[in-house]
């Protein structure tokens, strides 16, 4: 199997100062990326961050209002019509009346570097259901269907807009086991997500959009770093749980109170159990850890919201 990506240029993708509106709603505004080779990379943000139209945008789908997009250093249309890129969209429509095995093979015909249909049935775990009409599939299977689509041929960059939506847990396993498999081959992988566990285990690098702004850019272990906050969660067994005075702790983010247990959320986890102890309560069970990668998401975007609405 060959690769092109690491011989041509260092820059799989690049956005320069790239903006797209829908009359007045601007979905990207003065995005700036660059993605590099092998990196397996995800787009995460809120309803309406802007990274289907990012995606579009990449895909030559959209044109940016302004600024440019390369995709190694051509413009999309190019580097698609050169089999670099295969895409998995979200709601990318599949041809009716036609058998998997017949759109596969189709797919592979129409890419400059294609692979056996056998072969891209199987990688996407379609071979089964090969011979099946595609207006006939469950949504998880029209996903995977989407998946053999977009791996097709070697392509060097592949681009997948929440591409487990729909799929059970043994499905998504075998999804990411075999997009791992295409990323160790040098390839690079942009997917766009809702599921925050995901880009954890999967992603050595982690966008958050919002509002068409790229708000953190890094590892997922540097953007729960950057979120600041830490979790500390206790028991109060002998005593009635004074909320207002929990709420009052120094450096307080978050409080969730269920039963005896108390969650809380801190900017300065030592100063705040310091304080605890300073109410005189005697917490049990105490425990301090980081934010995972969904929290820290959530304290992000909650404090950019925050800034934004003053
Ligand atoms: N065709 C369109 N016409 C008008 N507005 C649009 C259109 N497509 C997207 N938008 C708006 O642009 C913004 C960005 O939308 P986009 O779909 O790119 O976000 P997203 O991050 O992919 O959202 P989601 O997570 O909900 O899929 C939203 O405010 C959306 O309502």
């Amino acid at each position: 199997m060959t690769t092109t990506a690491l011989n041509t240029t260092t820059e799989v993708v690049g956005f320069d100062r790239v903006s797209k509106s829908y009359g007045s709603v601007r979905a990207v505004d003065g995005l700036t990326l660059a993605l590099h080779p092998g990196e397996t990379v995800a787009l995460l943000g809120p309803n309406g961050a802007g990274k289907s139209t990012t995606l579009d945008l990449l895909l030559g789908l959209r044109q940016p209002d302004s600024g440019t997009v390369r995709i190694f250093g051509t413009g999309p249309r190019e580097a698609i019509v050169a089999g670099r890129v295969g895409a998995m969209l979200q709601s990318g429509g599949l041809m009716d009346e036609v058998t998997v095995a017949e759109l596969v093979r189709l797919a592979c015909d129409l890419h400059p570097r294609p692979y056996k249909v056998s072969d891209v049935l199987a990688r996407a775990g379609v071979s089964k259901i090969a011979d099946r009409k595609v207006d006939k599939l469950s949504g998880g299977q029209a996903q995977r269907v989407r998946f053999a689509l977009a791996t097709a041929g070697d392509s060097d960059l592949i681009v997948l807009d929440e591409p487990t939506t729909g799929m059970d847990v043994t499905t998504r396993h075998a999804f990411w086991a075999t997009m791992r498999e295409q990323a160790d081959q040098g390839r690079t992988v942009l997917f766009a997500t809702h599921y925050l566990e995901e880009a954890d285990a999967i992603a050595d690098r982690v966008l958050v959009l919002h509002r068409g702004r790229l708000l953190a850019d890094g590892t997922a272990a540097e953007i729960k770093a950057k979120a600041g906050a830490r979790r500390v969660s206790f028991d109060l067994h002998d005593t009635d749980i004074d909320e207002s005075a929990l709420r009052a702790l120094p450096f307080l983010t978050y409080l969730d109170v269920s039963g005896h247990t108390v969650r809380i959320q801190s900017s300065d986890a030592d100063a705040t159990v310091h304080a605890l102890y300073g109410l005189g309560l005697y917490p049990r069970n105490l425990e301090v850890a980081g934010l995972g990668l969904e929290q820290a998401f959530v304290a992000i975007t909650e404090a950019e919201e925050a800034r934004t609405s003053c």
